[in-house]
């Protein structure tokens, strides 16, 4: 059984249709990586899957569990975490408190927090600096570990390495590779050459509808395809 399954999902916001036919299983371990272009759905297809945004029709499953049209808290509950876009941290905040506020109760696992330190080391050192002081780089480890202080099934994380300089992304591979031996990881990307270190499985979204499905080896060995597909994202 897939860790996630979406299937047939139509998300509109307000009058636009933006998605058409989203279809895809993410298995259980892991980096998935959806690939698109700006625009093509990606952060929509996210959203759906947190709740944020309600697909109909369609369906999204967790474990099996049929979760469309549940509370985002609830969905967060069953093990979900979502690190978007904008990073969601508060910058006038401490790294401390920015972490404390994505545990459910407030207080830290002190192995976890060896666990965390270990992926980010800088976050030890600024640990009592606001959020708002911190680089580019560091805010979104920041994001990503206030998403896996406490452990979960899986992690949805949006376009992580936007913005970055070359050597930080390298630093974001190496802690997804980390993470994603125990936690599913599904990322959304348009940094093919960052994705494709990372990615098992994979699909490519355009205009809103999956147009690819396949391994990520499959992918990366098949130029045309590539040619074909990315430049959909020219
Ligand atoms: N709140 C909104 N209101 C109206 N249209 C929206 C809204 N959010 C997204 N859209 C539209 O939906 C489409 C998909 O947007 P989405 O953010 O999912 O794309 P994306 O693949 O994540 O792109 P990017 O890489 O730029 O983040 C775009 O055409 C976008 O303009």
């Amino acid at each position: 059984m897939s860790l996630l399954s979406l299937t047939g999902m139509k998300t509109d916001i307000g009058q636009y249709h933006v998605l058409h036919d989203v279809t895809f299983d993410v298995p259980e371990g892991g980096v998935f990586v959806l690939l698109g272009r700006n625009g093509a759905g990606k952060t929509t297809t996210l959203r759906s899957i947190m709740g944020l945004w309600s697909p109909t029709p369609g369906s999204v499953r967790f474990r099996g569990q049929d979760i469309t049209g549940l509370h985002t808290a609830d969905i967060a509950r069953l093990g979900i975490a979502y690190v978007p876009e904008n990073m969601g941290i508060f910058g006038g905040l401490t790294v401390e408190e920015n972490m404390v506020l994505a545990t459910r109760d407030g207080r830290f696992d002190k192995g976890r927090l060896d666990f965390v330190y270990g992926i980010f080391p800088a976050l030890e050192r600024f640990w009592d600096k606001p959020a708002g002081s911190l680089s580019g780089g560091q805010k979104q480890m920041l994001s990503v570990a206030r998403a896996i202080i406490e452990k979960r099934d899986l992690i949805l994380i949006d376009e992580p390495t936007k913005g970055l300089a070359p050597a930080i992304v390298d630093a974001m591979a190496g802690a997804f590779a980390e993470i994603s031996a125990e936690t599913t990881i599904l990322l959304v990307e348009q940094n093919f050459h960052f994705a494709r270190r990372l990615g098992r499985d994979m699909a490519v979204i355009d205009d809103g509808r999956i147009v690819h499905r396949g391994t990520m080896a499959d992918f990366a060995a098949d130029q045309t395809l590539q040619d074909q597909l990315l430049s959909l994202s020219a």
